[in-house]
This record gives structure tokens, C-alpha cells and sequence, in this order.
């Protein structure tokens, strides 16, 4: 089947990221979608070709965003240039010319989305925008699809990377507003006008898109009440911590007896809740639904990659939708039943992992030689070593052992041997260990 043919609008942080994603993933994507995804042409007034990896695939590139929407050949139209204007006239337009639209553009959404949708149901596209609401995390799917059965009662989030970074990079290292602004402005995360991060506009826009996914009202922006983080003073950050609380810059939507709550706002949280300790460029958003109580959803919240996760996403869903065999619109299992492959399930055996072993040995000379022999020469090493005093009466100590990544088998006959070695008690007891930093 021939490729679905993409329109790319903007080659900057997210335009580029899109770019990268789809041909660096292009067959794992195909796989997925069904067909074959190809950007077949692009505008964009400024971009660096030389920085965006597979670049060289997009048959035409300009700077006329127009030509791009107005391109008979383009089925599916990103739009990527941000901003009210002349992002809306692009999207309306590209909708009256029977395309789908895929955006990030949550300040588009947030103002115009009621005109948008409208627009695209009389033509019978779709819309899709889930990387316009914290970035990479799939948040919009998880309130549309995942808990469409629950009556949400609130929502809670962290929705601006740039404002968390800011935040975060001040009180771990004392860093200056100024300073890490500008290091959010050259990473990508910030808005075209970072007075929309640090300002709390941009969570604004967000929160007004999550408060309409929750409980099904039109998109009121005007109505979100809106305070940013530029006026919160370090002493106000201790004076907190030394309560027991961080202060977060969240947006909160809440179903309250006679209406709505919509509000973003710094927000003091116990810090031993999870939310308090999501740093950096991370978001996190905390939806309660009356029937699964609350939920989490954690991932980066801007930046170049991560975002294109959720626009590429939103391509596929798009690509799926048109497939006109119903029966293969959306695979059972994320990829499409004549595409699933037999790559082996890998037995534990061949697994790679790293150890706790706590080891019974005899309280006698050269037992702990001998163990660490034993590793050494299973091509096991050794990351950290703690020794007991036997308790009173006893002849034999504990022996915490913490390795680094091995193959089980290798470890399989390390134990082997240790629990045949002369010095040792017993079995050994073994915990697998995962550091789960990526
Ligand atoms: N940067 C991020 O981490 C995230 C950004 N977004 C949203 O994604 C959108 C794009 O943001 P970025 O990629 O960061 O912006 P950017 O400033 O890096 O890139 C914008 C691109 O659009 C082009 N452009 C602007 N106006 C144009 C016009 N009239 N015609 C043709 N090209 C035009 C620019 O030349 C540039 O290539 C925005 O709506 C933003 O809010 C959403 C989530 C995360
Ligand atoms: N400027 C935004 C980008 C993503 O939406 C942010 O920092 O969160
Ligand atoms: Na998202």
C-alpha cells in the first residue's frame, strides 16, 4: 500500500524531533500503523538542515506554510509553527481541504479549539493533540480512552517542563531565574515568549484542554485563573521545606458542587508525596477518577524527542483510523497481526541484571577470598561488600554482596560454587536489582 503523505508545518525543536522520530523508527512505526509514513513536504521559514536527522527524506522543503495545506498530494497536515496566527488560518484551512490535523499547538487549541473542532466535524478529519498537553506523556489518551468509564473528579499536574526546570535547578543548586531560563530557551523546552512558561499562560492553555477532556465543557481559556512562578522568593522555598512541604507550579481542574475549579498556580505539596519530587523538565499529572480513584502519569514535558513521541503517536492513531479494513483498524497488540515477528522470548538464563547475595559464611579467615574468587572468576564484580559482627554464640556471619550487571547464568554458577565452597552455610539468598535510570 502506498505511504499516507505527511505536511509538515515547522522544522524547529518539535518539527525537527518529528523528523528524527519518524525516520529513525520508521519501520517499528510502519509496523504499527499498518502503512508506510512519509513526510513528503515541509515549511518552515528557519530551520537547521544540518541538525535534523533525516532531513534529507522530505521531498520539498519552503517557506510558503500555505503551499504545504493547499498540496493536493498531502493526506495529514502537522502543524509544528506554534503560536495563534498563522497557525489557525492553516489549520481551518487545511481542514477545509479534507485533511487531517496533527498539532502541539496548545495555545492554538486552548483559544481556538472550539472552532477547530467544529470546522473538522462538519468535514468529517480529525484533529489530534496530544503532545499540545505535557509533552511526551500520553495524558490526553489516558483521560479520552483510558478512563472513559469514570466520573473524574479532579485533575493535578505539573505542565510546564520549562517552569519545573526552573523551579527545580533553584533550589537544588541555587542557580539564578535568569540563568536557567536561558538554559530552558537552549534546550528547546521554552515557548517562542517565555513570559507563557514563567508566567503560567502556557500551563493555562494546558489546563484549560485537561478541564475540557474531564468534564466535557467547550474550552474556556478566559476563564482559567492564572498565576506564574516569577514572584516566588527563595525564603518562601525554605520557609516551606522547613514545614515539610516544596512548592510545585501546578494547574489544578476539580468538579466542585457548583462548577468547575480551573487554576494554576505555585502550590505547596507534603514533600513526601510523589508529585513534590518530579524535577527538572519532568511533568506529572495526577487524575482521580471516581471509579479507579487516582492515577499517575510521569514523563518529560518538553523538548525535542519526547514531544515528537506524542505527535508521531497521533499520526499513527490518524493512519489507523483510515484504515478501511475494519477488522485491522486498531491491533490487538500495538502492531498490526501480519507484523508481529518471532524474536525470542529470552529465557532468564541469558537475562542481564545486577545482585544482592547475602551469603552464610563461616566467621573464619579466607572465606571472603575465596567468595570473591569465585566471582571473579564467573566474570562477576563486585560493587559494594558489607560484613556482620556474629551475633553472640554464632559461628557464622552475614554477608551482603552487591554485583554489578551479570548474566544469570553466570551468577547461576557462581552460587553454585559458593554454596559447595568450604566457608559457607546454607543458601545463598539472591535479590535481582534494578537501578531504572534509563
Ligand atoms: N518545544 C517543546 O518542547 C514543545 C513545544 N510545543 C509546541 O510545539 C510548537 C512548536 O514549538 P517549537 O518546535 O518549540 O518551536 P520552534 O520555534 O523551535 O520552531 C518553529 C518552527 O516553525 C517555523 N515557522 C514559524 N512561523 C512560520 C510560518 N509562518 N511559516 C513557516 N514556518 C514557520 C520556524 O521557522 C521554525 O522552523 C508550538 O506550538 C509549541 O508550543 C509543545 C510541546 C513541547
Ligand atoms: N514550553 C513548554 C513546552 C511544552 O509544552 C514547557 O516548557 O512545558
Ligand atoms: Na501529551
Amino acid at each position: 500500500m502506498e505511504p499516507v503523505k505527511i505536511g509538515l508545518l515547522g522544522l524547529g525543536t518539535v518539527g525537527g524531533g518529528s523528523v528524527t522520530v519518524l525516520t529513525r523508527n520508521a519501520h517499528e512505526i510502519a509496523r504499527r500503523a499498518g502503512r508506510g509514513i512519509r513526510i513528503t513536504h515541509a515549511a518552515a521559514r528557519q530551520y537547521e538542515p544540518e541538525r535534523i536527522e533525516g532531513i534529507e527524506q522530505i521531498d520539498r522543503i519552503s517557506d510558503d506554510a500555505f503551499a504545504v495545506v493547499d498540496d493536493p498530494e498531502v493526506d495529514i497536515v502537522i502543524e509544528l509553527i506554534g503560536g495563534y496566527s498563522p497557525a489557525r488560518e492553516l489549520v481551518l484551512k487545511a481542514i477545509e481541504n479534507g485533511k487531517h490535523v496533527v498539532t502541539a499547538n496548545k495555545a492554538l487549541i486552548a483559544l481556538h479549539g472550539n472552532a477547530i473542532f467544529a470546522a473538522a466535524q462538519a468535514k468529517g478529519v480529525m484533529v489530534a493533540f496530544e503532545a499540545a498537553v505535557a509533552g511526551g506523556i500520553p495524558i490526553i489518551k489516558a483521560v479520552r480512552e483510558g478512563l472513559a468509564a469514570n466520573r473524574i473528579e479532579w485533575i493535578a499536574g505539573i505542565i510546564n517542563g520549562t517552569g519545573n526546570f526552573i523551579l527545580s535547578e533553584m533550589r537544588d543548586k541555587g542557580r539564578e531565574f535568569a540563568d536557567v531560563l536561558a538554559e530552558a530557551q537552549r534546550l528547546g523546552y521554552a515557548e517562542a515568549d517565555p513570559t507563557f512558561d514563567v508566567e503560567g499562560t502556557d500551563a493555562a492553555h494546558k489546563l484549560t484542554i485537561l478541564g475540557s477532556l474531564a468534564f466535557g465543557i467547550p474550552l474556556q481559556f478566559d476563564k482559567t485563573f492564572t498565576e506564574g512562578i516569577s514572584r516566588i522568593e527563595p525564603q518562601d522555598v525554605a520557609f516551606a521545606a522547613e514545614l515539610g512541604y516544596r512548592i510545585k507550579h501546578l494547574g489544578i481542574t476539580r468538579r466542585a458542587a457548583d462548577g468547575i475549579e480551573m487554576r494554576v498556580h505555585p502550590t505547596l505539596i507534603p514533600h513526601r508525596r510523589l508529585i513534590a519530587n518530579v524535577d527538572g523538565v519532568m511533568n506529572a499529572v495526577l487524575v482521580k477518577g471516581d471509579a479507579v480513584g487516582p492515577t499517575l502519569y510521569y514523563g518529560a514535558g518538553a523538548g525535542a524527542l519526547p514531544t515528537a513521541s506524542a505527535v508521531v503517536a497521533d499520526v499513527v492513531d490518524v493512519v489507523r483510523a483510515l484504515t478501511t479494513d475494519p477488522t485491522n483498524r486498531v491491533p490487538h497488540l500495538a502492531f498490526q497481526p501480519d507484523e508481529l515477528t518471532d524474536t525470542p522470548v529470552l529465557p532468564i538464563a541469558a537475562v542481564e541484571t545486577a545482585y544482592y547475595l547475602r551469603i552464610t559464611a563461616l566467621d573464619r579467615p579466607g572465606v571472603m577470598a575465596s567468595i570473591a574468587g569465585i566471582l571473579s572468576e564467573e566474570g562477576i564484580s563486585i560493587e559494594a561488600i558489607k560484613q556482620k559482627e556474629p551475633a553472640a554464640g554464632e559461628m557464622t556471619v552475614p554477608l551482603i554482596l552487591l554485583t554489578h550487571r551479570v548474566r544469570e547464568a553466570a551468577m547461576d554458577r557462581a552460587i553454585a560454587r559458593i554454596q559447595a565452597s568450604d566457608g559457607v552455610s546454607g543458601e545463598v539468598v539472591r535479590l535481582r536489582m534494578e537501578t531504572l535510570d534509563g
